[in-house]
């Protein structure tokens, strides 16, 4: 046997390097009260993706977001069991420090909600609170998150100007630079067009998809043409289960479960 052939065999025996995750659930399991809104749920959020949750509403997409940064500790009736790792470190435990996962994994709501102060402020308000005082520092933060927002352009002269003149899909990319200006790992975001108009929502997936060369997305979403526009995978959640988690193009396309097809078809939800 030849050396090239010897090689090449090596080459096609090395398995493919795993991807990276940033978020394992574990058998996660989360209950309101006596409400079991989060059954088992066994899910890998890759890295650097845009990875869409789907199904009907009360299913637990949101539950599922909230709890990634523990955002449903504030629902005092929620409990939980299972892991769910950030990093290889299980972010259920007591001791881990929520402030610190806050400061790693940003979110984007369904209703844009800047808050009531100017455009700059919105931006440098996260990196104020990191202890950022230098005002060079702080403006080159804002420009660069609003560049990166792709907002820059429509805001450079109103700075100074309340958050509240802005436009719903102005101020939802404004959101999303605010949560840049963190630099955060992983962005969550919850429906973050459904409020928006066609022209605004194609701006926030265009900036979706920019965005996922330098973070990893989770994004729940009702529009299932636009899970398939712009996500890498998909997850199917129905009644708190994950019943499918697949390569977007391959659960549209072929399904492996007929509460999936039924779902995308249309056929319920
Ligand atoms: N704060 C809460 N207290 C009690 N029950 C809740 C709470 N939030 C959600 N639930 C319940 O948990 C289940 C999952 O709700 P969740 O909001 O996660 O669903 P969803 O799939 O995001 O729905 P939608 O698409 O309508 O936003 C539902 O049965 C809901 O009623």
């Amino acid at each position: 046997m030849s050396t090239a052939t010897l090689k090449k065999e090596r080459i096609e025996q090395t398995p493919q390097t795993e991807q990276n995750i940033v978020f394992n659930s574990k058998s996660l399991n989360l209950w309101y009260g006596e409400t079991h809104a989060l059954k088992d749920i066994n899910l890998a959020i890759p890295e650097k993706e845009i990875t869409a949750i789907i199904g009907p509403s009360g299913c637990g997409k949101s539950t599922y977001l909230k709890t990634l940064n523990r955002m449903v500790d504030l629902v005092p009736s929620v409990k939980t069991s299972g892991d769910i790792e950030y990093r290889n470190r299980n972010i259920l435990n007591k001791d881990f420090k929520v402030e610190e996962l806050r400061t790693r994994v940003g979110m984007v709501f369904q209703k844009p909600n800047p808050f009531p102060k100017s455009i700059y402020e919105n931006v440098a308000y996260g990196p104020k609170i990191h202890g950022i005082r230098s005002k060079k520092l702080l403006d080159e933060i804002v420009e660069k998150s609003l560049k990166d927002a792709y907002i820059w352009d429509e805001v450079k002269d109103r700075l100074k100007e309340n958050a509240y003149g802005l436009s719903g899909g102005q101020q939802q990319r404004l959101c999303i630079a605010r949560t840049l200006a963190i630099e955060p790992d992983v962005i969550l975001m919850d429906e973050p067009t459904s409020a928006l108009d066609p022209i605004s929502t194609l701006k926030v997936e265009e900036l979706v998809q920019k965005l996922k060369q330098d973070y990893s997305i989770v994004i729940v979403t009702h529009n299932m043409q636009q899970a398939a526009r712009i996500s890498d995978k998909t997850a199917f959640f129905l009644n708190g289960e994950v019943v499918e988690f697949n390569e977007t193009e391959t659960l549209f396309s072929n399904p492996t479960d007929q509460r999936t097809e039924d779902y995308i078809t249309g056929r319920f939800g």
